[in-house]
């Protein structure tokens, strides 16, 4: 199938997720067009990475589906096409790879252990890596690496895997200045070559700078769509509710 010729990158239909009974996702219906940039907002615990997850296949939802590229095709068929680069910090780094074998985990997946890379995948791990600002450290061991590193190296990890769709949580969480002008550029980059990225995202300031779409969540999908039409006032009233101090910094 033409995975270029279909509109929708991802459709998730009556989603409901829940952690020991209890609903943490609640009826969710969305579709993410293709070659979007789309940030997911809302409030600390509104949901945001358990849906991440949901469409990534990683949590088994109680009811509802998740298809991707029109419907076709579930994730276990397309895992090579969709990039993950989970919240810094969430990952234990504590086992012996260099910055390098990590990035060259996007050529490969789980192969990548064992097989060894071809010449064009280091070569394209390496300039990976410096897209990120990343290539001196490739032979240093990535528990060696700051939280900020760490994060540019999960995104070089993604970007090798030249995916179609990528789910990135939190990516400017906790980066300097610099890191984030850099995810930026990249965010930009991988929008011009088609790629559909949803991004959770909580600085409210910078979402119609960064992003063309917006998911605004909150237990439900509040507003989804173009940032010029949903991510206004009053939807970001019902996302954040009591949160008024927030809500007038950022309009
Ligand atoms: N493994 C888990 N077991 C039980 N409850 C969980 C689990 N993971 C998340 N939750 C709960 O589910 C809800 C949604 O969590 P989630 O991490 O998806 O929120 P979030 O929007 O990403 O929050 P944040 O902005 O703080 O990262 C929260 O109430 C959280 O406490």
């Amino acid at each position: 199938m033409d995975i270029k010729s279909q509109s929708y990158a991802v459709e998730v239909e009556d989603l409901t997720v829940a952690y020991d009974a209890k609903p943490v996702l609640w009826d969710i219906d969305l579709k993410i067009p293709k070659g979007k940039l789309m940030a997911v907002v809302g409030p600390n615990g509104a949901g945001k990475t358990t849906l991440i997850k949901a469409m990534l296949g990683l949590l088994t939802p109680v009811s509802g589906a998740v298809r991707f590229i029109n419907g076709r095709d579930g994730i276990h068929r397309l895992k090579n096409r969709i990039g993950y680069v989970p919240q810094s910090g969430s990952v234990d780094w504590d086992f012996p790879a260099t910055v390098l074998d990590v990035v060259l985990m996007g050529c490969y997946g789980k192969l990548g252990w064992i097989k060894r890379p071809r010449k064009a995948d280091v070569e394209l791990a390496r300039k990976t890596l410096q897209k990120v600002g990343m290539e001196e450290y490739a032979s240093r061991q990535i528990s060696q690496l700051s939280g900020g590193q760490q994060q540019r190296v999960f995104l070089a990890r993604a970007l090798v895997q030249q995916a179609e769709v990528y789910f990135m949580d939190e990516p400017f969480k906790g980066v300097d200045a610099q890191t984030e002008k850099a995810i930026v550029l990249l965010l930009k980059e991988l929008k011009e070559q088609g790629k559909t990225v949803v991004v959770v995202h909580h600085d409210l300031q910078t979402v119609a700078d960064y992003f063309d779409w917006v998911t605004l969540i909150n237990l439900r999908v509040v507003a989804s769509g173009p940032v010029g039409e949903v991510f206004h006032e009053d939807n970001l009233k019902k996302t954040y509710r009591s949160t008024g101090t927030l809500l007038r910094s950022a309009m």
